[in-house]
């Protein structure tokens, strides 16, 4: 069937005719407008806690690239920010722009980043992470922006292990990989209520976008680029432009945990 990606014929304009909710009430990304976000000092600050032990095998799902972790114990969690409870990390996977100048998902007053990091947690108030991903509550996914500037040495272990997976359905085992190394200095975030940002668009993501970028190097993004959406054999087509564009804010408010 006309299954969904990043293309004039199938991409972000017409999910909806597959996923009509591409037109709910909170839908992501958004563009986040620093001046209009209300500080809110009863946000708690985020905590983070993963186990390198957790992460097991990174794969290209035609989509994007994402690291899967081991989420049957609460080794690697979420808790605190915006969120109650306990989160598990599910996995991490990027979106990136066909050039330095774009490739971010939410942007900020309009700007866009090179690319954006997202690390998928569900809450563990539901049985699994296929009951939690329909629940409005269901998961948290925190944001990181990479900004092209200098190598990220601790970007490069990912970026190695892209020449394993270069076509849609490829996977090899990554393991003791700590995401903390991905994450920048401040953990200062904008948090407001939205939806996965991929089909089936489900409206079940706490969003938390952190304030700070990371660097990623142009030819890091290179090496992104060289992955295909498509299986090795077919017409190659590389991997790139697979962002949603920022969607609208209707009646929501966005808050920030710093002045
Ligand atoms: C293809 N991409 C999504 C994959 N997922 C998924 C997997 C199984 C079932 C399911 O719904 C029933 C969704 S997911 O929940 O891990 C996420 S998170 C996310 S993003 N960009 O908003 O962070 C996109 C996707
Ligand atoms: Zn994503």
């Amino acid at each position: 069937s006309h299954s969904w990606g990043y293309g004039p014929s199938n991409g972000p304009d017409k999910w909806v005719e597959g996923f009509p909710i591409a037109d709910g009430p909170r839908q992501s990304p958004i563009d986040i407008v620093p001046g209009q976000a209300d500080f809110d000092s009863a946000l708690q600050a985020l905590s983070l806690k993963y186990d390198a032990a957790t992460s097991k095998s990174i794969i290209n799902n035609g989509h994007t690239f994402q690291v899967d972790f081991g989420d049957d114990s609460d080794s690697s969690t979420l808790t605190g920010g915006p969120i109650s409870g306990t989160y598990r990390l599910r996995q991490f996977h990027f979106h990136w722009g066909g050039a330095d100048d774009r490739g971010s998902e939410h942007t900020i007053a309009g700007t866009k980043y090179a690319a954006e990091l997202h690390l998928v947690h569900w809450n563990t108030k539901y049985p699994s992470f296929g009951d939690a991903v329909s629940q409005p509550d269901g998961l948290a996914v925190v944001g990181v922006f990479l900004q092209i500037g200098d190598d990220n040495s601790q970007l490069q272990t990912v970026v190695d292990a892209l020449d394993a997976i270069k076509g849609k359905g490829q996977q090899t085992t990554f393991e003791n990989f700590d995401p903390t190394v991905l994450l920048p200095g401040s953990l200062d975030y904008w948090t407001y209520l939205g939806s996965l940002t991929t089909p089936p668009l489900l409206e079940s993501v706490t969003w938390i976008v952190l304030k700070e970028p990371i660097s990623v190097s142009s030819g890091q993004m290179t090496k992104f680029r060289s992955l295909l959406f498509t299986p090795e054999g077919d017409e190659p087509s590389c991997m790139m432009d697979n962002y949603r564009p920022p969607q609208p804010l209707k009646d929501r408010k966005v808050r920030a945990s710093f002045q």
